[in-house]
């Protein structure tokens, strides 16, 4: 597992190691140069002679830059050193100038102003530069960094990326890509997408959190001897692929059919009855001990034809499925939600008000409380508070409608633009755990945030979400008593159905497009893929 913590954590780890003289700055650039001659080595056989543009900014991340670029100019590199900002690093620049660094588009004692603008010409140039080299090292800020990029490095950052398609410019940034936001991920101007990404004595919440998690598609921790301490709730956590076989429920060799979870759906409609059929193979494919089925008619035939196994009508269950492909105003669907939601116990807070614990464990399995999964159509059917086990699961837009609802107006487009906030703020209205989809998926519950960014663009397909509603079901109907007893599991096992949603995608078909219906048949071998991984 992947723990980001906010900024602040970072500095206040530092402190002392900074006031007791430690040279973290040198620690972090010696271990830049080292990581950017291993990435100069494979794009350009060697590190002597290799181009590499370093871009600067004022602070303590442009001096990590500076004093990286002199220890590549010592070891032979081509480098350039582009001092973007009104000042630079004073130690840097004269490591850089003395270790033979070319220094370009150094603002001079002509231009003294807070934000100079380093000529056009000279911008244009450092871009032309940056997309000719083998590697460019994006120092202009890190934890540092307020708001948009600004200033020469912002108009810069854009001509880079202006002339970035078509061009394979390998760009490592120190610490954070320059002008995302640090600890919430929003990326609210122009930033240059890392390849790799050096995060200095630890990563930053921002670096795993959408937007911003698209342009750190690999975070790589220099170990700077700083220890973040415990940062308690302020941490944002990615599931790895090590940790499927601790959460995932692997049957024992006494369980019967009942004791290793039942699913049940209500999926799927006349209109739409594949999304009962995704839902409900998803959950058989990816190892529930039964799942029952209801819906129309149509949609009950074509799930059973598919999925012989499935069992048709109501029944008792450790967990719920509500919602894919239900049609608006469908009475008999509308019920059974309901019912569904009522299992879920939406007295649970009060219950947990007066006793400080959540729910029984044994509850979950003797017909009491249950976990309930609500997508798609039945999300407009939930109660006014709802417990943590009951785990939405909305795109943006949907989530966009449930705060509206909820008297919080907000567009799909700004829930795009600050998901994690979002879907915080839908937990705290709702009560229940909070998975948004999206390239990375982010889960809010009682345990914190996840983020998870598993799943190949492909995966953006019509049905996928059918398909993971239904696998997460399993998951919480395997769970159910431990899930009702710790909520913080809840939202544990949500990140870990997207975790196995998306590694499912790329098995089925590495790089290429993948159907909602190959993911649903790959998921058995990925989960025993998986499952066979060192814990
Ligand atoms: N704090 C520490 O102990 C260590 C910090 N290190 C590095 O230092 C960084 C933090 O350094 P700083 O606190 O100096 O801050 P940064 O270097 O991250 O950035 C702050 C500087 O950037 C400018 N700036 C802020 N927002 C900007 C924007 N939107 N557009 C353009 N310029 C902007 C500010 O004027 C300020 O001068 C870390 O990210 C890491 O790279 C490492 O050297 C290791 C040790
Ligand atoms: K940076």
């Amino acid at each position: 597992m992947i723990e980001a913590v906010t900024s602040d954590r970072i500095r206040a780890a530092e402190g002392p190691l900074l006031a007791a003289g430690t040279p973290l700055m040198e620690r972090a650039a010696h271990q830049v140069a080292l990581r950017v001659a291993d990435v100069l080595r494979a794009r350009a056989g060697a590190v002597a002679g290799a181009r590499v543009v370093v871009l600067v900014g004022a602070g303590n991340n442009g001096g990590d830059g500076l004093h990286a670029a002199a220890l590549l100019a010592r070891r032979g590199a081509r480098v350039t050193a582009a001092l973007l900002a009104e000042r630079a690093h004073a130690g840097g620049v004269a490591a850089a100038r003395a270790a033979g660094v070319r220094l370009v588009a150094s603002p001079g004692k002509d231009r003294p102003s807070a934000l100079p603008d380093v000529p056009r010409a000279a911008q244009v140039a450092v871009a032309r530069e940056s997309l000719a080299a083998h590697v460019v090292v994006d120092a202009l800020c890190g934890i540092g960094a307020r708001g948009a990029l600004r200033g020469s490095a912002a108009r810069v950052v854009r001509e880079i990326n202006r002339g970035r398609d078509g061009s394979d410019t390998f760009v490592v940034a120190v610490d954070v890509p320059s002008g995302i936001g640090v600890d919430d991920g929003v990326v609210p101007g122009p930033v240059l997408a890392a390849d790799l990404v050096l995060a200095c004595g630890g990563p930053v919440a921002g670096l795993l959190l959408p937007p911003a998690a698209r342009l750190a598609p690999v975070v790589e921790v220099l170990d700077l001897g700083v220890d973040v301490p415990d940062p308690g709730e302020q941490v944002v956590r990615r599931l790895e692929d090590a940790d499927v076989r601790a959460l995932w429920p692997v049957p024992h060799a006494t369980d019967d059919k009942y004791a290793r979870g039942v699913v049940a759906i209500v999926a799927g409609s006349r209109t739409y009855p594949g999304a009962g059929v995704l839902c409900a193979g998803a959950a058989v494919a990816s190892g529930a001990g039964m799942v029952r089925y209801v819906g129309p008619r149509r949609a009950e035939d074509l799930v059973l034809a598919a999925h012989p196994e499935v069992v048709p009508g109501d029944g008792r269950a450790q967990a719920w499925v509500v919602g894919p492909g239900l049609e608006p105003d469908d009475e008999d669907a509308e019920r059974l939600v309901r019912a569904a939601l009522g299992r879920a116990g939406a007295g649970s807070e009060a219950h947990f008000a007066a006793t400080g614990v959540w729910g029984s464990g044994a509850g979950a399995t003797d017909g009491g409380v249950v976990p309930v999964v609500v997508d798609a159509g039945a999300l407009a059917l939930l109660p006014t508070r709802c417990a943590p086990w009951v785990v939405l699961t909305p795109h943006a837009g949907e989530l966009a409608r449930l705060l509206t609802s909820r008297g919080r107006p907000v567009s799909r487009s700004a829930v795009e633009a600050a998901p994690a906030e979002h879907a915080a703020e839908a937990a705290r209205l709702t009560g229940a755990t909070i998975l948004l989809k999206g390239a990375t998926t982010v889960v809010v519950g009682r345990g914190g945030v996840l983020a998870q960014a598993d799943a190949p663009a492909w995966l953006a397909t019509a049905g996928a979400g059918d398909v993971l509603a239904g696998l997460l079901g399993t998951l919480l109907a395997g769970r159910a008593a431990d899930a009702v007893r710790d909520p913080a599991l809840v939202a544990r096992l949500a990140a870990l159905a997207a975790l196995v949603h998306g590694r499912a995608a790329h098995d089925a078909n590495p790089g290429g497009p993948v159907s909602a219906s190959a993911v649903l048949a790959q998921l058995p071998r990925t989960v025993a893929r998986l499952l066979a991984l060192p814990a």
